[in-house]
């Protein structure tokens, strides 16, 4: 299966299971790997044949903007199942991590990985 990836999509949102976290919007990063249903697009040259990875991120980036979690977890499964859905890709790879919010450590986050890779 052909895959397209978009790596280190910054954007904020309300995310967290503490007080501040709640009422304060921080900057996760997004990592993704959308399986594409049909490999058309190699032989057509043609950008309604793929996923336009543009409207990807316009598309995570209304997510991060409307939907507010506690875990990265639920909101890391949010993000795979809307994808899923919105681009009919069978699988998907979806990493969140959070920039410095543990003291000395560089990146925490979570991946998960939907669908049937074929
Ligand atoms: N497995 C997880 N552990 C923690 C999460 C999380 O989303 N998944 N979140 C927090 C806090 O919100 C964190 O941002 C501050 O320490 C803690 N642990």
């Amino acid at each position: 299966m052909d895959i397209i990836f978009l790596h280190g999509v910054r954007a904020k949102t309300l995310i967290g299971v503490y007080e501040w976290e709640r009422i304060a919007p921080q900057v996760v990063e997004v990592d993704l790997e959308i399986g594409i249903p049909s490999p058309r697009a190699c032989y057509s040259d043609q950008l309604n044949d793929t996923i336009d990875y543009a409207k990807v991120v316009d598309r995570l980036r209304h997510v991060l903007a409307e939907q507010h979690f506690l875990l990265l977890e639920a909101l890391a499964e949010y993000i795979a199942q809307d994808l899923m859905r919105e681009f009919a890709a069978p699988w998907i790879k979806v990493g969140v991590t959070k920039l410095g919010i543990l003291h000395e450590v560089g990146r925490v986050g979570v991946q998960v990985e939907r669908g049937h890779r074929g």
